[in-house]
């Protein structure tokens, strides 16, 4: 059993959401426009995690941590937002279980809130059409703050937000960004065992607590 929090704060890529499909499509369809050959989703799925700008300089440059060509990277960009704003949320759906968790932990009188490296132009329709927006009285996107995730920053400004202490708080994430983040911010950190974590097992990430389904969160958390 974990204590109580005062605050929860939950990824959204991976967690919340699978969004995969729609990044995808929006990731070939920029490669489409420039020529280049398609990435599928199944590399998409490792590169996903931190923000929209690396994910498309991994696409273009079939490697996790290369930088591409600043010429091809300011002619893409603009390609893959224009592919995304347009598919966004049409292939999206939540993970089994998100749902019951969400309404769970609202009616525990937790505060809330959305922490994700998605672009805040992105995040906000997202939210909207799954109809999950008005559980986060918090929404902090990758581009809210100066710094996103595995750096600390947008837990700790949660955390002052909501006037809570960082022990107090904590985080639901799938990838290592997500622990990271959480605990070098102080916050205990849950992870879900099905997202995306650039293709490696979370467990090696050592989280405080894994779950299969955001169902089992009051066999987890003592309330
Ligand atoms: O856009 C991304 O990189 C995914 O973001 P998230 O897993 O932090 O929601
Ligand atoms: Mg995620």
């Amino acid at each position: 059993m974990m204590q109580r929090p005062a605050l929860v704060l939950c990824d959204l890529d991976g967690t919340l959401v699978d969004s995969m499909p729609d990044l995808a499509n929006a990731i070939d369809a920029m490669m489409a426009e420039l020529e280049l050959p398609l990435c599928g989703e199944e590399k998409v799925r490792h590169w996903v995690g931190n923000g929209a700008e690396r994910l498309v300089k991994r696409a273009l440059t079939d490697d996790f941590h290369a930088e591409p060509d600043a010429e091809l990277f300011d002619k893409a960009f603009p390609l893959f937002v224009a592919a995304y704003a347009q598919n966004n949320g049409e292939f999206s759906r939540l993970y089994d279980g998100v749902l019951e968790g969400l309404i769970w932990l609202q009616q525990q009188d937790f505060h809330l809130g959305c922490v994700t490296n998605k672009p805040e132009q992105f995040t906000i329709p997202l939210l909207e059409q799954l109809d999950i927006k008005d559980f986060f009285p918090l929404i902090i996107s990758g581009d809210t703050l100066p710094a996103k995730k595995p750096d600390p920053l947008p837990l700790l400004h949660a955390a002052k937000y909501f006037n809570v202490l960082p022990t107090d708080s904590l985080f639901i994430g799938d990838s290592i960004n997500d622990v990271t983040a959480a605990r070098a911010a102080g916050f205990k950190v849950l992870c879900v065992s099905y997202g995306y974590n650039h293709g490696q097992d979370i467990r090696m990430a050592n989280p405080d607590k894994i779950v299969d389904s955001l169902t089992e969160l009051p066999h987890c958390l003592s309330v």
